[in-house]
């Protein structure tokens, strides 16, 4: 049997980028062979095994035909006849099909039939063959290569094939879980407004993300939003995220932060009253939809909610301060609230001409919660209970000592 390294590890070597997980294909073997040898097999659908000790991936050498739709509908075919060159061209860009008859020091010479080397000298996303179709996934993952590697473009026959995919409905029958994961890998890479403005680019945003899609072409205030297009705010907003090297529940929430305006009354613009929870409602339905996890789903609706409030939060009294927090379970979650004043940020710094602008709602909300916490709350509760009082009694008495720390706070600036 003979090893080859392939894939991400090949390609960032090339590119002179940190090399994360590196994958090995072997052609000449049988699963039993490989078995004997002490590699363990994963996953069911594919002839992929573990090394005992790296734990890197070894999967052996394949062909891939489609036998229906969507991401489950596959016929594998691995044999210890399939050739190196069998397996490079059923991948799906040129950059990723490129391997090295290299021992793990990385030596060894390129076996690169597609010009994936050239491709990347030339910063292109290029598809290998047409057996990219067979795979709708790939869409996603041109998206994300596009958003970690944003000086690449996408060759203009793959955006093409890709068009066509989706004209096809081959994006309808995606299962959510992986949609979300390449989602979330182009979210929490280097450029997230590259994947958006790819998966656009092929009509694929309008299948997956209709609420993202619709933000484009909705006008906002000019002098709030230079920018105008809500859709352009949105890419600004993602890249000031990816900017403050924001966790992926922020940027989650900076993407669903302002779906609301995409469903404004025409008659309304450019003013969008109500769009928090319009924007809360349409969230909901697209978490569902795509199975967003719990943190992330949970930051972006209070962001949804409360980005308004929390910008204009430089004019509100104690007892408004204490009603934001609670609102934003801001004493029991302080970490999800220091999430939400980020996603924040990054809404006011991403328009046009503000992203140099300081953003001091976030020191200052940072500072009334603190104030806030600073009451002994239990010391409280149990002076009440000392007095006879329970229930709503002892949490009005606990508010009223959260207003009078942040008033004196407040007092204090
Ligand atoms: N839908 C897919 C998924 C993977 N691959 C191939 O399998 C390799 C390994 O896949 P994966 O580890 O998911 O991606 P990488 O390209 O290695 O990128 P990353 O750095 O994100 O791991 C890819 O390079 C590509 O050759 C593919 O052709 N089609
Ligand atoms: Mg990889």
């Amino acid at each position: 049997m003979q090893i080859y390294m392939v894939g991400g590890a090949v390609r960032d070597r090339l590119l002179g980028r940190p090399v994360h997980d590196r994958d090995w294909v072997v052609v000449g073997a049988t699963p039993e062979q490989m078995r004997a040898q002490g590699y363990l097999p994963v996953g069911r659908d594919f002839p992929v095994f573990l090394h005992p000790a790296t734990r890197e991936e070894y999967a052996l050498a394949r062909t891939e035909r489609k036998s229906g739709r969507g991401y489950r509908g596959f016929v594998v075919h691995s044999a210890p006849e399939v050739t190196l060159q069998e397996d490079l061209s059923r991948r799906d860009l040129t950059i990723n099909a490129i391997a090295t008859s290299a021992d793990a020091s990385g030596a060894g010479c390129l076996i690169d039939p597609h010009h994936g080397a050239r491709d990347i000298a030339a910063r292109v996303l290029r598809h290998v063959s047409t057996a990219f179709r067979e795979d709708p996934v790939r869409i996603l993952r041109v998206a994300r290569f596009a958003a970690r590697l944003p000086d690449f473009t996408v060759a203009p026959e793959t955006l093409q094939l890709m068009r066509e995919m989706v004209a096809h409905g081959e994006t309808d029958h995606l299962v959510a879980e992986r949609v979300w994961q390449e989602l979330a890998r182009g979210l929490m890479a280097e450029k997230p407004s590259r994947m958006f403005e790819v998966l656009r680019a092929c009509g694929a945003l309008e299948r997956l993300l209709p609420e993202v899609e619709r933000l484009w072409g909705v006008p906002q205030s000019a002098e709030h939003h230079p920018e105008i297009d809500t859709g352009a705010h949105l890419l600004l907003v993602l890249d000031m995220a990816a900017r403050l090297q924001a966790p992926l529940a922020v940027r989650f929430a900076c993407l669903a932060h302002d779906l609301g305006k995409g469903s404004t009354p025409a008659d309304m613009l450019p003013r969008h009253i109500g769009h928090e929870t319009r924007g809360a409602e349409l969230l909901k339905h697209l978490a569902e939809r795509l199975r967003v996890p719990a943190d992330c789903r949970a930051t972006a609706d209070k962001v949804a909610r409360e980005h308004g409030h929390i910008h204009c939060s430089n004019a509100l009294s104690a007892a408004a301060l204490v009603r934001l927090l609670e609102r934003c379970d801001a004493l029991r979650l302080p970490q999800r609230f220091a999430d939400i004043l980020l996603a924040c940020e990054c809404d006011a710094r991403g328009r046009l001409g503000f992203a140099e602008s300081a953003y001091p709602q976030r020191p200052r909300l940072t500072a009334a919660l603190a104030a806030a916490q600073s009451v002994h709350s239990s010391a409280i509760a149990a002076q009440a209970a000392a007095r006879g009082l329970a229930g709503p009694q002892v949490g009005a008495l606990i508010r009223q000592a959260r207003v009078a720390a942040v008033a004196q706070w407040l007092a204090s600036q």
